[in-house]
């Protein structure tokens, strides 16, 4: 079974990220999975950590020779800001005197309900984990799902369908999504360069006035063949599935699989993917779709379509201009801390939330097709392709 876990604190010396279950024999190009950490890191609106850090992954174990041996996959991610917290936040006691405690929660961060939890009266030991410096560990880990899933054919990639009010004008195909996956500046990962323009004008408004923006994100996950998931079982649905990957990002408020949102007031007549029987083969085979409203899930299982999930974003907790709260000792009400902080961050949730579908996808597809090494996976898949196609 394809397993990742994560550890590490924002500020602390390193994030590491622990694949486990992936075949032998797949390439990894750490090349690649670099731009992906590096890709996460961009983006118009964030803020002046993304000048300090330099993600790139350090592989420990499971890949020799760049290719998967079937061993856990171990990587290390530098945080390169740790050298200035070393005397904040010691691993061993240190000196009280320097320890710069965060007493006043901001609203919308994990800061109150944590410390509540755990029972801190600084927020910081709650804040360093419950930051999304975390999904950097995510987009590496999903970086070796993407690339076995290339190797079946699979892709997935990610677009901006909205900041604040500004949202794409106009709709956009998979080559422009895909296309925008090779660009060297990444402002608001819009496919359209109109829209970006509206969103940016949004970013910009908000930087003036000290608030924070969301917004939505689209992940595209295209070659996927149909039968990924299943209905039989609730807790294997690739829908719900998905959904919890991708509402387990940090600041995602909501997930939305295809046209789901406005599917609730439309009539089943303008939602449904009407089905006929093509002339030549498709991908998969010569059923097809005249849309995909259903973002390629039907029964939780994938139906050949693209597969199509939405993020979406509330604006950013830490404000310039910060809220009310209390503080943790005198009870008195004070301004939320504000130390520094992203305005924008749609593009980057994008980003990592690509490596929650693939990662997702990747156990799915190896829990149906199986395989010890990428050849003897990638038999199982044609063979089941063979199949479909003759259906
Ligand atoms: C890429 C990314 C960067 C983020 N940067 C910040 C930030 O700079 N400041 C902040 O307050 N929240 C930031 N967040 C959101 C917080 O991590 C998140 O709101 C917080 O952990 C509470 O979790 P919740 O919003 O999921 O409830 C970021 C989220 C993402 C996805
Ligand atoms: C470090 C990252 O994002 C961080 C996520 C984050 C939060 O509260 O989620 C707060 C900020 O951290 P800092 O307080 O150090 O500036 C962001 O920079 C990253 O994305 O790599």
């Amino acid at each position: 079974m394809l397993r990742f876990s994560t550890a590490g604190e924002s500020h602390g010396e390193s994030l590491v990220a622990l694949v486990s279950g992936m075949p032998a024999g797949v390439p990894v190009d750490l090349e690649y999975v670099n731009r992906e950490l590096w890709r996460r890191q961009q983006g118009y609106g964030r803020g002046g950590r993304m000048r300090i850090e330099r993600d790139t992954a350090h592989v420990l174990s499971g890949v020799r020779h760049g290719h998967t041996i079937g061993s856990p996959v171990a990587m290390t991610l530098e945080n390169r800001d740790w050298k200035n917290w070393t005397e904040i936040l010691p691993v061993e006691p240190g000196d009280p005197a320097k320890h710069k405690a965060v007493a006043s929660p901001r609203p919308g961060h994990a800061d109150l309900a944590g410390s509540l939890k755990y029972d801190f009266h600084d927020a910081r030991y709650v804040l360093e984990r419950a930051s999304a410096r975390e999904s950097a560990a995510r987009v590496a880990a999903g970086a070796l799902a993407k690339l076995l899933l290339k190797e079946l054919g699979i892709e997935v990639a990610s677009h901006v369908i909205r900041v604040g009010k500004a949202e794409l004008q106009r709709p956009v195909t998979w080559d422009e999504i895909k296309a925008l996956h090779g660009k060297d500046e990444i402002l608001l990962n819009c496919a359209d360069p109109e829209s970006e323009k509206a969103m940016k004008g949004e970013v910009d408004g908000i930087l003036r006035t000290g608030d924070t923006i969301g917004g939505v994100f689209e992940v595209v996950a295209h070659g996927v063949p149909p039968g990924v998931g299943t209905h039989v079982n609730w807790d294997e649905r690739l829908d719900g599935l998905l959904a919890q990957a991708v509402m387990s990002l940090q600041a995602v408020k909501a997930v939305e699989i295809g046209r789901g949102v406005t599917a609730a007031e439309s009539k089943g007549s303008e939602v449904h993917d009407a089905i006929s029987y093509g002339e030549t083969d498709g991908p998969f085979t010569r059923f097809e779709r005249d849309h995909n409203n259903a973002g390629g899930l039907e029964g939780g299982i994938s139906n050949g379509e693209d597969v199509i999930v939405r993020g979406y974003l509330k604006p950013i907790s830490t404000l310039r201009r910060p809220l009310g709260s209390v503080n943790f000792e005198t009870r008195e009400p004070v301004k939320a801390a504000y130390e520094r902080s992203d305005v924008c961050v749609v593009p980057a949730a994008g980003v990592a939330a690509e490596a929650m579908v693939a990662l997702t996808l990747a156990r799915l597809v190896l829990e149906k097709f199986g395989g010890d090494s990428l050849k003897e996976l990638k038999r199982n898949f044609e063979g089941y392709c063979v199949q479909i196609r003759n259906f």
